[in-house]
């Protein structure tokens, strides 16, 4: 048989496919994300489970009128391939390809940017109204998975949605893992629908039934209804206000394509409920679909395989084990985790103190709130998240945690730029969203050594306080065998120099201190953003002439900012260079080659300083009254 895909530049012909051309395409479009990922890395198990769903969804609906929304969007490369983007997967996740995500600037059939999780029933009930609002006939289509279920926003657009009557859709693919497996009340439930007799039973009322095309739509209809109530007591979602349909096979395109047909005739809000598996047709991501989450590039012939040679610590490990040696001498920690054991390293504190291990779900509001309650009663609750992530918990940082005064931990992996995961992922703005906090601290280590000894600090507290590290390895500095922290809002003269002093805060230092050796600058490695070391910095403002501040975070209202604002409290005028993340998103690629397209590697550091304050003239002449 001739291949399909290379034909299809757009879904508008597999409209017209049959049920064997449709088998067809998506065995091409497997393979198509099995041989790309593999070559670029990305995120596999999730894009091969929706390989069917993504087929029927563009084979029934009329995209891109009709609106897609996925969640998370982390699995659809399958409809990337289909909505004429095929050619492009070599580029995914790279400097100038395309993005791993949904993104309205890169296709038409990408209808709502997403990465971050539940935001499609909220985004896709919109579209549903705003079509009816104004009188146009779309469906609004919301995919979204069991663990992005987890989250109260799904719940909240659930409620909201359960009470009009518009064209809108949401397909549960349950999986049933999360990257992790599922956790909670929740996926209990769902997988007691999918247990025993009513799946079976479901399943073959889906066929017999659902089969019938429109003009039997109708008795259809009935039937369905009618059969459901046989089996099914009102599931949840019914109690919400939606038609529960379902489970089906998510892979088989034999139930997936007359449900839909057959939903895309009903009125009000659907649900339908269709049961995928996470890595479906690799063998190996199925039987670990944890590791196949998102794999770094690999020989699908042979799998992933371990390194030859053992590579440099990651902050996420020093975390990992600073964590495991600080519950043991200390039985008040507990660990919380929003759905990311692996990504924050908490998998072995979970084997080592499972009664002391929480992993909440896609829950990061929960998460921090929990946390404070824990906090309440005298445990010591360190919160493991993803700087970007926190963005959800702001509110409950501010009034569940830092109004009362409450000690947390929160250790802030993925701050700064994270590279293939692009602009949604980027820990940029955790410096500014939280020195403005009253009673909060935030710590910014240089490296793994300091990453252990801050966090020691940060524990030894009795207020909130934040550690902030980036993705991946840094220095390479070996970290201490003990918990002596450091000392609380103190920094460090690192290098002794000459008329500028570059004032960094975090990983930054070393490229700064490749920079101060060609400029013979100063440079002052200072651990702490609040409570910032004024002492040191006007000590050292007081002998130079010009000031360079250095943060992997944004400019706006960052550490550069805390470091100006000293400045003017003690009033003292001098020039600065504010050098960070600029006021823009920065998309997906190579992460060092992202630094240095922003000017944040040493070489880009010397630039900007010779740029600003020359090569030895007072500052004063180079640039008058800056600051
Ligand atoms: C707000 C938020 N928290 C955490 C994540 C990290 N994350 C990405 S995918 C994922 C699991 C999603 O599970 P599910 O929706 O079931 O999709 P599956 O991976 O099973 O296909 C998590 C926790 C995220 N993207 N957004
Ligand atoms: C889609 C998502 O949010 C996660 O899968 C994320 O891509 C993980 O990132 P890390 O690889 O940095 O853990
Ligand atoms: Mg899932």
């Amino acid at each position: 048989m001739a291949p399909l895909l290379p034909t299809l530049h757009d879904p508008s012909a597999l409209r017209h496919f049959d049920r064997a051309q449709l088998k067809q395409l998506a065995d091409e479009v497997r393979s198509c994300v099995l041989d790309n990922v593999s070559r670029t890395g990305g995120h596999l198990s999730s894009n091969l489970g929706t390989v069917e769903l993504t087929v029927a969804l563009h084979h029934v609906f009329n995209t891109p009128h009709d609106r897609l929304v996925w969640d998370v969007g982390h699995q659809t490369y399958p409809h990337k391939i289909l909505t004429g983007r095929r050619e492009r997967m070599p580029s995914l996740r790279q400097i100038g390809g395309i993005s791993g995500f949904p993104q309205r600037s890169e296709s038409e059939y990408d209808t709502f940017g997403t990465a971050h999780s539940s935001t499609s029933i909220s985004a896709a009930l919109g579209m549903a109204l705003a079509a009816k609002q104004k009188g146009e006939d779309r469906h609004a289509v919301a995919i979204i998975g069991d663990g992005a279920m987890t989250a109260g926003m799904a719940f909240e657009a659930l409620n909201n949605a359960g009470v009009y009557d518009c064209k809108l859709l949401v397909i549960l693919n349950d999986n049933d893992m999360s990257i992790s497996p599922p956790v909670g009340a929740l996926n209990r439930y769902l997988a007691q629908l999918m247990s025993g007799n009513f799946y079976a039973a479901a399943k073959n009322v889906g066929k017999s039934v659902l089969r019938a095309a429109p003009p039997l739509f109708e008795l259809a209809k009935r039937l369905e209804q009618h059969a459901k109530g046989m089996v099914v007591p009102a599931t949840l979602f019914e109690q919400f206000g939606f038609n529960y349909v379902g489970p089906i096979d998510g892979h088989d395109l034999d139930s997936l394509v007359p449900t839909l047909e057959n939903l895309k005739h009903l009125h009000g809000p659907q649900f339908l409920h269709v049961v995928t598996k996470k890595g479906q047709g690799y063998k190996l991501a199925e039987a670990d679909p944890v590791a196949y989450h998102g794999p770094t590039k690999f020989d699908p012939a042979i799998g992933l395989v371990k390194p030859a040679t053992a590579p440099k610590q990651t902050f996420t490990q020093v975390f990992g084990h600073w964590l495991c040696d600080m519950a043991a001498q200390d039985s008040r920690l507990v660990g919380i985790t929003p759905a990311m054991r692996e990504g924050s390293g908490l998998v072995e504190f979970e084997q080592r103190f499972p009664e002391r291990y929480y992993d909440v779900g896609i829950a990061e509001q929960h998460a921090v709130t929990f946390a404070a309650g824990l906090a309440c009663e005298g445990l010591k609750p360190v919160v493991a998240i993803y700087s970007t992530f926190l963005q959800r918990g702001y509110d409950q940082m501010i009034h569940d945690v830092a109004i009362q005064k409450l000690p947390v931990v929160f250790a802030l992996d993925r701050a700064g730029l994270v590279g293939a995961d692009g602009a949604t992922h980027a820990g940029a703005y955790d410096i500014a969203f939280i020195r403005c906090i009253p009673n909060m601290s935030l710590a910014c280590p240089a490296d793994e050594a300091e990453c252990r000894q801050l966090l020691s600090s940060a524990f030894a507290q009795d207020h909130p306080v934040a550690v902030r590290y980036p993705r991946g390895a840094g220095a390479g500095v070996a970290t201490p065998p003990g918990l002596e922290p450091l000392p609380f809002g103190k920094g460090e003269l690192r290098r002794s120099g000459q008329r500028i002093a570059i004032v960094v805060f975090g990983t930054l230092l070393y490229p700064a201190l490749k920079a101060a050796e060609a400029l013979d600058a100063t440079v002052l490695n200072m651990r702490w953003v609040k409570p910032l070391d004024v002492e040191l910095l006007l000590k050292t403002v007081a002998t130079h002439e010009c000031i360079v501040t250095l943060e992997e975070g944004a400019l706006m209202g960052g550490a550069g900012s805390a470091v100006i604002e000293a400045m003017q409290a003690a009033d003292v005028q001098m020039p600065v260079l504010q050098l960070g993340l600029p006021d823009r998103f920065i998309e997906h690629g190579d992460p060092g080659k992202l630094l240095a397209s922003i000017g944040l590697d040493a070489a880009g550091i010397e630039q900007s300083i010779l740029e600003r304050f020359g090569a030895g003239e007072p500052a004063g002449k180079t640039r008058p009254g800056a600051l």
